[in-house]
């Protein structure tokens, strides 16, 4: 048998649409795996009775089948589906590092991250990379063209999620299919100046390259009281503010010293509006780990 933890991501950062994504230190999932002569799934933990154990609708059984590797899969679940913090890729990553440990593939971490993204697909219609990539490999994330660039970083970070749910699917569909010339150099500016902070560990430039103005507002109208939560961070010393992945959690990159008040600024904000929410005080951290 072998035992996974694989954390919470968070795709996009802002002006990284389908390209960006860290890894944060919680929540996370615990994915069990056993050889077996098919794929079966268990659920158990946070949101469980709302996924499929039906390996053709959950994400690790195309994972098992991408790897020629099927088994009795357990997940223990601490991402909440359907939050925005990568719950879908979470389990994922773990399984796909479990099966390649089991079954004694050899592939490296990069070389997971298409068999991981092949659950992606299942949930949401497309392979995309951008939350299995930091499940996998850590760090922030850069994923372009089927690449994956990795850098370590360490910057603190606030991910609140409400109690509202909003699937990738929907929020996929609220995406513009263009944009303006305008808009396209303010999105390649903040993204630079977000991957040099990421490079720096500086929550400035973190924060500020989150901006943007294509993506976000679209999704922003999913989330009841996005925008004075918004404000509310930003007024407790957050560094930026944006949509994590899909939504419905919204992240706030800020310094160690202002987290906590961050963290109480947003609930209450949220609380305001009449919506209930659980803030993390997570910070971007490591990839998926094997137990034995
Ligand atoms: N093992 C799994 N863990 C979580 N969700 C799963 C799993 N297998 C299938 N699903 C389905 O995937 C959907 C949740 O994935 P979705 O991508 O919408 O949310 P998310 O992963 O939290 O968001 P995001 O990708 O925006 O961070 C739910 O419909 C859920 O039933
Ligand atoms: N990049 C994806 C992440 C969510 O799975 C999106 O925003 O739709």
């Amino acid at each position: 048998m072998q035992t996974v933890r694989a954390p919470a991501t968070s795709a996009n950062l802002g002006s990284g649409f389908d390209v960006f994504g860290v890894a944060l230190d919680r929540p996370m999932d615990v994915v069990r795996v056993e050889k077996a002569d098919r794929t079966t799934i268990e659920m158990s933990g946070v949101g469980s009775q709302y996924i499929p154990e039906d390996p053709d609708k959950n994400v690790v059984g195309a994972v098992a089948e991408a790897l020629d590797a099927p088994a009795r899969i357990r997940i223990d679940k601490g991402v909440r589906p359907s939050s925005g913090l990568g719950s879908s890729a979470a389990s994922a990553a773990a399984a796909a590092v479990g099966l390649n440990a089991l079954y004694d593939r050899g592939l490296s971490r990069s070389e997971l991250v298409p068999a991981a993204a092949e659950g992606e697909a299942v949930v949401s219609g497309t392979a995309h990379s951008d939350n299995v990539a930091p499940a996998l490999l850590g760090g922030f994330t850069i994923a372009r063209d089927g690449a994956v660039t990795a850098v370590d970083a360490s910057i603190p970070l606030v991910a609140c999620l409400p109690e509202i749910a909003v699937s990738t699917r929907d929020a996929r569909d609220v995406v513009p299919e263009s944009t303006s010339m305008g808009d396209l150099v303010h999105t390649v500016g903040s993204a630079a100046t977000l991957a040099v902070g990421m490079c720096r560990d500086d929550p400035g430039l973190v924060g500020a390259g989150m901006d943007e103005r294509v993506v976000t507002p679209a999704r922003a109208e999913l989330i009841l009281g996005y925008e004075s939560v918004r404000a509310a961070a930003l007024d407790a010393g957050a560094t930026g503010v944006t949509v994590s992945g899909a939504g419905p959690a919204v992240i706030a990159p800020c310094r160690e010293s202002n987290r906590r008040h961050v963290a109480a600024a947003m609930v209450d904000a949220f609380a305001e509006a009449g919506v209930e929410s659980r803030a993390y005080q997570t910070r971007v951290s490591a990839g998926a780990t094997l137990y034995d």
